[in-house]
């Protein structure tokens, strides 16, 4: 199976991010990338410098053996019209899209196979996140083979369960940034300097974060770590997770985000 060269449509946060991740695990380099964006920029500015191609000729970008479609799902219609019947036979479609339903694609992009993936941001450090799902065997490697090196993944079964990993993983990272900037808020609130605010904060969301990562604890033991009994963590958690209300927060922000993501399609 060949997957290079490969065609990115759309550099924007997600095809920029794909784009870094690239550089940073090694496994696809610039002069083996097409890009096609609307006002290509920094990273893929950078990348054409280092050799990949800025918005080729149809005849070159044609030659694509994989394409990874990186536009917004409002927008990925008149994307269509530009591709369709222009792409190899032989090659797999990625889209990254929220929503848009690989039926869809299929009846623009046929006989080319499709696999969606829906990474996170975090693939720009070599470190993020991605759910596959292919029907086809040949799509799904391919998927494999662009995101492994880049991403945790997970092949979901069934290709409505891309509308929960968006809602849980594809959103999530902003849901994380979003409990960043109330710690950092919550921090002026008792006194801390907006310098000490802003370190404290995210230097302790990063070393909870990595302690996960490197311990394997579940969350429950981690937390029963730093709560003494009658102390200051159990004195906030209590607030925090009063009733189950943190979960029923966290719960109906992930429901909203699966609602979007298939409405999206
Ligand atoms: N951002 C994220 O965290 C994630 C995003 N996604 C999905 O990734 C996709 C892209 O999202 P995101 O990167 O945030 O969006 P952006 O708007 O940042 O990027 C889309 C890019 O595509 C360009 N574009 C639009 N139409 C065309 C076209 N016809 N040909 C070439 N380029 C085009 C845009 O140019 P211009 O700006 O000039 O219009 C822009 O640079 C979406 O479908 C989203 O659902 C999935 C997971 C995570
Ligand atoms: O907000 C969005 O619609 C996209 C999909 C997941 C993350 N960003």
């Amino acid at each position: 199976m060949s997957v290079t060269p490969i065609l990115l449509v759309g550099a924007g946060a997600l095809g920029s991010s794909i784009l870094k991740g690239f550089r940073r695990s090694g496994h696809i380099s610039p002069s083996d990338v097409m890009i096609l964006d609307l006002k290509p920029q920094g990273e893929a500015q950078s990348y054409g410098a280092d050799g990949a191609q800025l918005n080729p000729t149809p005849e070159v970008w044609a030659r694509a053996k994989t394409i990874i479609v990186a536009v917004k799902p409002q927008s990925w219609r008149d994307m269509a019209k530009m591709l369709a019947g222009k792409l190899d036979p032989e090659a797999v479609l990625i889209s990254v899209m929220a929503g848009v339903r690989t039926k869809d694609l299929a009846e623009v992009f046929a006989p080319v196979k499709v696999a969606r993936v829906m990474p996170t941001t975090g693939v720009a450090t070599g470190k993020g996140v991605a759910s596959i799902y292919a029907a086809d065997a040949s799509a799904l490697e391919a998927a494999r083979f662009v995101f492994e090196p880049i991403a945790a993944t997970a092949t979901l079964s069934d290709e409505g369960l891309i509308d929960a990993a968006t809602a849980v993983s594809g959103s999530g990272p902003a849901y994380v940034y979003a409990f960043a900037r109330s710690l950092e808020k919550a921090a002026l609130s008792v006194n801390l300097t907006p310098a000490d605010a802003r370190t404290l904060a995210r230097a302790t969301l990063i070393s909870a974060a990595r302690l996960l990562d490197e311990t394997g604890e579940e969350p429950d033991d981690l937390i029963r770590k730093v709560a003494s009994p009658g102390g200051t963590t159990e004195a906030g958690l209590k607030v925090l997770c009063a009733d189950g209300g943190l979960d029923d927060l966290i719960k109906a922000t992930v429901e909203a985000a699966f609602k979007r993501s298939q409405e999206l399609g």
